[in-house]
């Protein structure tokens, strides 16, 4: 759709693309639009990986090049780029313009068109937020995150070689290495893995974190449940849900052991499960 015939926007960070910011969109009806202000900081759907999330067209701009703007500054360069624009969607936080000193209540003054405030989301009594994804990432409560998110947390990297002990002596791994992803913490989960540009996700078990039993180095690695996987080049890991935590095992007979049983968790975990 041509941006000049917008006639509605959500306005905000929208990293993640959670459920949150899905209540948003669904007011934006059929000439909508997305305008993300990049903070810099996004690592749940860094970049252009919000439009995985979304049908509607985004258009980003950098919050360095408009923190300075005052109330009406903001809402001439929307009329500007959105000459049809008639409704601005936000949330019950947002906040815009030099020191985040206008509120939605201002928009509604200084905007002539409908501005559409969307009550808190909440989620088990939590209202729902990126930063909260975050943490509970960090902390490997993933069933948690993709509660908040409505999808699974899903990362995408480039396939890297790794130590080589893996197909010998363990089972073989696809090592990936995912910039600008925040990674989960350090233990084994349950998950889905997407090869290059397959459309259909093999259920699979993922490490991540200091291969402490072997050489020590960060690792995110992915083992295909069930099949033999040809090379590649990409791939999107879809996590499920954590199975434990990172171990050192005194030898490589006893991670083995530990491996086979994290397969037999993640198959337990994802049986029911398809993508
Ligand atoms: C399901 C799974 C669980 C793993 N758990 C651990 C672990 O708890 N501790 C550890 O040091 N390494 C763990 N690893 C990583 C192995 O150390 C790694 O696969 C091995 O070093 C081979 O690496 P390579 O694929 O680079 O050759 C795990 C790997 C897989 C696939
Ligand atoms: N739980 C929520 N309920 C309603 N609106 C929300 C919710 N979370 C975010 N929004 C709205 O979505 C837009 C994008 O918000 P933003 O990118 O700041 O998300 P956030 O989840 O609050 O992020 P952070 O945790 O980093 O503050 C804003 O207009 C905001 O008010």
């Amino acid at each position: 759709m041509a941006l000049s015939k917008v006639d509605a926007i959500a306005i905000g960070g929208f990293d993640g693309m959670h459920a949150g910011h899905q209540k948003l969109f669904n007011e934006l009806g059929k000439n909508g639009a997305i305008v993300v202000i990049e903070t810099g900081y996004a690592n749940l759907t860094p970049g252009r990986e919000r439009e995985h999330y979304t049908h509607y067209p985004i258009l980003y701009y950098s919050l360095d090049d408009i923190r300075h703007l005052e109330g009406e500054e903001f809402v001439a360069l929307l009329k500007e780029r959105f000459p049809h624009l008639r409704k601005i969607v936000v949330g019950y936080d947002f906040h815009f313009g030099k020191n985040r000193r206008y509120s939605h209540a201002n928009l509604g003054e200084l905007f002539s068109g409908e501005v559409k405030v969307i009550d808190q989301v909440c989620i088990e009594n939590d209202s729902v937020h990126s930063h909260k994804i975050r943490s509970k990432i960090q902390i490997g409560d993933l069933s948690g995150a993709n509660r908040f998110l409505g999808h699974n947390y899903a990362i995408k990297g480039t396939v890297i070689k790794g130590q080589g002990i893996g197909k010998t002596d363990l089972v073989p791994t696809i090592n990936l290495e995912c910039p600008g992803y925040l990674l989960p913490y350090e233990g084994v989960y349950a998950a889905f893995v997407r090869l290059d540009s397959e459309e259909h996700y093999h259920p699979c078990v993922v490490f991540v974190g200091h291969r402490v039993t072997t050489d020590g180095s960060y690792a995110v690695e992915c083992h295909v449940l069930d099949e033999n996987i040809p090379s590649c080049e990409r791939a999107s890991i879809s996590f499920v849900k954590f199975l434990r935590k990172n171990q050192k095992f005194e030898s490589l007979e006893s991670l083995k052991k530990a491996i086979s049983d994290d397969i037999l968790n993640a198959r337990r975990e994802l049986i029911h499960l398809s993508l």
